[in-house]
């Protein structure tokens, strides 16, 4: 069940009330529906249990948390409680950080009667930064495909994890290339792997449905085939958190992918905004891999023959999990950074070029 049209953002505050709208994505891709949050617990259970989830979305939502917070209470202990609260929600993403970091160092200067409505406004700028910094990653990735597009009369593109619109306020970050591709007339079509445990790649394939783009669901373990096979031109995927020298942390199996593509000769790229840089982090070991439950291998989720969610069993609950839920791709693997303000090596030399502001805060 889908909207005709689906809103612009995947949230949004709600005007007239103390509120903001996301889109439910633990219903996808099977139910279109939006939930309202009111409070900063609402928030980080939106974020915990995954209705919100991309690295980007997640910073914007954190932003909006601590913003309905001060509304109740503008304190410095309510501020601190919302950033401590909102951050101890998932540990790979560094845009959460990033948000709250931005969040807490411009509110907590200013006197506490100001607070609420500058935490509105900047949660609205981190959001808008977000749809634009994401617009400019399609144009610069998009100059990138043009060429191999020329070679092959299309595009085929592979991409794993959801990193399209639903996981960002707005466009994407690997799909935003392809959604400007599209829009420029470019035919292409994507391979879209299912991402086992949680399986984003469902979110992809319904994301990708509702704007038009072709595509292909395959099983994560078809993509080495894929790519050996020469039926890909590029890889492209999103990161949670890239570390100063340009090791990608992304959704578990993204190391695999890029493995594949080296040994295939196609270029495996990484687009994110400069909110998933990690100018602090020397290296993809410092950076902490989100360890999820069992029971998300354990059990399958879906919908029954009547169209009821539900979910089924494939092994015995005592049987035991490993469920890493990322992964660390070092950076000679990777082809090009592409970021808002264009693509660059995946090296310190690469990353600092394009944002020398941020030297002072390598390690
Ligand atoms: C634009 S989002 C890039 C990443 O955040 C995405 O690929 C990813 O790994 C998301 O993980 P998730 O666990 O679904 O939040």
């Amino acid at each position: 069940m889908s909207p005709t049209t689906l809103p612009s953002r995947t949230l949004w505050p709600v005007p007239g009330t103390c509120a903001v709208d996301i889109i439910d994505q633990t219903a996808l891709p099977h139910h279109f529906r939006t939930l309202r949050l009111f409070t900063l617990e609402e928030a980080a259970h939106a974020i915990r249990a995954m209705q919100v989830r991309g690295a980007p979305l997640i910073g914007a939502t954190a932003a909006y948390g601590v913003a309905l917070a001060l509304q109740r209470d503008a304190s410095d202990a309510a501020l601190s409680q919302a950033v401590a609260t909102l951050g101890a929600t998932r540990p790979t993403a560094i845009n959460l950080h990033w948000a709250l970091n931005r969040m807490q160092a411009l509110l907590r200067l200013l006197p506490q009667e100001d607070r609420a409505e500058a935490a509105w406004t900047e949660a609205a700028a981190i959001a808008d930064e977000d749809a634009e910094q994401n617009r400019r990653i399609g144009q610069h990735g998009l100059e990138l495909l043009r060429p191999l597009a020329e070679k092959r009369g299309r595009l085929e593109i592979m991409t794993h994890c959801n990193a399209g619109w639903l996981a960002t306020v707005e466009h994407g970050t690997a799909l935003a290339p392809v959604y400007a591709a599209h829009a420029a007339g470019l035919p292409v079509h994507v391979w879209v792997s299912e991402t086992r445990p949680r399986n984003q790649g469902l979110l992809t394939a319904w994301e990708l449905a509702q704007k038009g783009v072709p595509h292909t669901l395959i099983a994560d373990n078809a993509a080495g085939l894929l790519l050996a096979r020469g039926e890909v031109d590029a890889v492209i995927v999103g990161a949670d958190r890239i570390a100063a020298n340009g090791d990608v942390a992304n959704k578990v199996g993204t190391y695999l992918k890029a493995l594949a593509a080296r040994e295939a000769g196609v270029p495996f790229y990484v687009a994110a905004p400069r909110s998933t840089l990690d100018f602090a982090c020397p290296g993809g070991a410092a950076i902490p891999i989100e360890e999820r439950e069992g029971d998300e291998l354990r059990l399958v989720h879906g919908l029954d023959g009547a169209g009821s969610p539900g979910s089924i069993r494939q092994i015995a609950a005592a049987e035991a999990v490993a469920n890493p839920a990322f992964d660390v791709t070092p950076a000679g693997l990777v082809a090009a950074l592409i970021t808002e303000r264009g693509a660059c090596p995946a090296s310190a030399d690469g990353i600092f070029g394009l944002y020398p502001e941020e030297q002072d805060h390598a390690r």
